[in-house]
């Protein structure tokens, strides 16, 4: 029997909604998708706060052990899924199977990754600065700091990773670790997928013994929606990966509340790839065809999608360029996520194509199916690129602009005109590097990942990884929505002063009881 049911899960409470409510459509055929999911409302984004607000204190001061280990039990449930799982989110959405299979093993891997986080306990940084009472001329006072979390997060899933960024995904995962209950707007476009992931979350919440309003899930398609979670004064700081409309909107609301909350929104990104001289000339045609490999993987529905290529404009750009239009003629014909994506990638080749300075290089083959996008290569001058903004904005899909710098400083002016990216990757040989070096420390202006002789989709979730950056890459430069860093999102530090031991929050206590590595008197110490 599905357990899809189309029904609002509002801590333990399930409902069915009041209006008529939506289906998922599945993008390779236009057909709906039963069952019909309940519409969630404004009434729905109340008691759904109001549950999470309440759970928030036990939940913050839950032993880490016991977080950890309800962390652990939804990546269990999630890995144990069948093939209900991925056969309905492959209907959702039109991503193939492996794609998905890899997805939710990502997935698991993230919740699991964060368990051993909360039992490590760098999270909370303890920091003990012990009294000084003979100190002169002043005494310094017992100061003690830990992290905690913020309050009841607001999730909004994503729609091109309807499982690792979605109801269970990354944002989840750490707003969950940082002690946060969490409240999910779930996308549209793979309700169903979303609902099996949220009745996994629920299970473990009732399995660990945790208050209901740990977790709530609201499907539904408004604005209103999504607006009304953002402004509920209950929620303390957002998670949102989508549109640059979509998020600044969120930014907006979130700003304009009697107490405004940060949200950490995830948006645009064109991800540029330079190619240096030697490496174009010893390996174009390689660097070509792995390029387009990139650029059309997921029909190009990746914010990491290489949408720009900076290249000096030689005779060795020539094999980079025409491998790539001989992958971009043989790329298999994907369908986007939904009508709308397919609508809005259409919209912005469409505007591409027609412009004055831009030339189309290659097109990838046409489908005869619906919702179907065939990639696209332009090329630009500096000049032309660098004089309207417009062919700088995300074209979400396989798109991407090869720009001809006349010069190495051009493309430093290139660069330096660029908006904030997620990205930056850096194709070249040994011989390149002098003109490489210059370039390093302005591309860590602009970028969260600078990577070198790498491709830039497909994210590592690991400690040392940022998916961030600069404005419009993110709403919030500061940290990043894949990898363990994510944490620190929904987390503030309190600084307790001059309480007995007896009082203390039990990981700033003497005895150290949570057995974590502090920063005491300025040095570090081990558990
Ligand atoms: N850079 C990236 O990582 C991604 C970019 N996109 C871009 O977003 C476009 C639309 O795709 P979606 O994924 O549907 O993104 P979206 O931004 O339209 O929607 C994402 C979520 O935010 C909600 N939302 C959007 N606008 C809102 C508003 N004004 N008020 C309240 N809630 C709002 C939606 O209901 C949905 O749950 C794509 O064509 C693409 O341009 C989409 C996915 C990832
Ligand atoms: O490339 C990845 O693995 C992550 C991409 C991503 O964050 C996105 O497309 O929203």
């Amino acid at each position: 029997m599905s357990s899809i049911t189309g029904a609002i899960l509002v801590g333990a409470e399930e409902r069915q909604g009041s209006g008529n409510g939506f289906e998922a459509v599945d993008p390779s055929s236009g057909k709906a998708l039963s069952p019909r999911f309940a519409e969630a409302d404004a009434h729905d984004v109340a008691d759904a706060c109001a549950l999470a607000a309440a759970a928030f204190p036990a939940f913050r001061d839950l032993p880490p052990e016991d977080r950890a280990a309800f962390l652990e039990r939804i990546a269990d449930a999630i890995a144990a899924t069948g093939e209900e799982l991925i056969d309905r989110a492959m209907s959702e959405t039109g991503l193939p199977r492996a794609r998905l299979e890899g997805e939710r093993g990502r997935t698991v891997g993230q919740l699991r990754l964060f368990a051993i986080v909360v039992r490590e306990g760098g999270w909370m940084d303890v920091t003990i600065d012990p009294a000084m009472p003979d100190r002169q001329p002043l005494p310094r006072p017992d100061l003690r700091r830990v992290n905690m979390g913020v309050g009841p997060v607001a999730v909004f899933g994503a729609s091109n990773f309807p499982l690792a960024f979605s109801v269970a995904g990354g944002d989840t995962a750490s707003a969950l670790a940082a002690g946060c209950p969490v409240v999910v707007k779930g996308h549209p476009a793979h309700p169903g997928t979303g609902e099996i992931v949220a009745r996994i979350i629920r299970q473990a919440v009732a399995d660990s013994g945790l208050p209901a309003g740990v977790f709530s899930y609201l499907p539904g398609t408004t604005n209103a929606l999504g607006g009304a979670l953002v402004a509920d004064p209950r929620i303390k700081s957002v998670g949102f990966t989508g549109s640059r409309g979509g998020g600044l909107a969120l930014v907006k609301i979130a700003n304009a509340r009697p107490e405004p909350i940060p949200v950490f929104a995830e948006m645009s990104s064109i991800n540029p790839v330079i190619l240096f001289p030697a490496a174009a000339q010893a390996r174009g045609a390689a660097l070509g065809t792995a390029f387009v490999a990139s650029l059309t993987q997921g029909a190009g529905q990746f914010c990491t999608n290489p949408g720009l290529v900076i290249a000096l404009a030689n005779s060795d750009l020539a094999a980079f360029e025409g491998a790539a239009v001989e992958a971009l003629a043989k790329a298999p014909n994907q369908h986007m996520l939904t009508p709308g994506i397919h609508n809005a990638f259409q919209t912005g080749v469409t505007a591409l194509e027609g412009h004055a300075a831009v030339e189309t290089l290659a097109k990838g083959p046409v489908g005869d199916g619906i919702n179907q996008a065939s990639g696209a290569i332009f090329t630009a001058d500096a000049d032309a690129f660098a004089a309207d903004a417009a062919l700088s904005h995300e074209v979400f899909g396989s798109s991407s602009i090869i720009v001809r710098a006349p010069d190495i400083d051009a493309v430093a002016s290139l660069v330096s005109g660029l908006e904030g990216q997620l990205t930056a990757t850096l194709l070249f040989d040994e011989e390149d590097e002098p003109l490489v070096a210059p370039l390093i420390p302005l591309l860590a202006e602009k970028a969260g990942r600078i990577l070198a002789n790498g491709w830039p989709t497909g994210v590592e979730v690991s400690h040392a990884m940022v998916h961030g950056g600069p404005f419009p890459a993110t709403s919030d430069t500061r940290t990043t929505s894949v990898g363990t860093l994510a944490i620190q999102r929904f987390l503030r530090p309190v600084c307790y002063q001059n309480l007995p031991d007896r009082l203390l929050p039990t990981a700033l206590r003497n005895d150290n009881p949570c057995k974590v590595a502090r920063r005491v008197d300025g040095t570090m110490q081990l558990a």
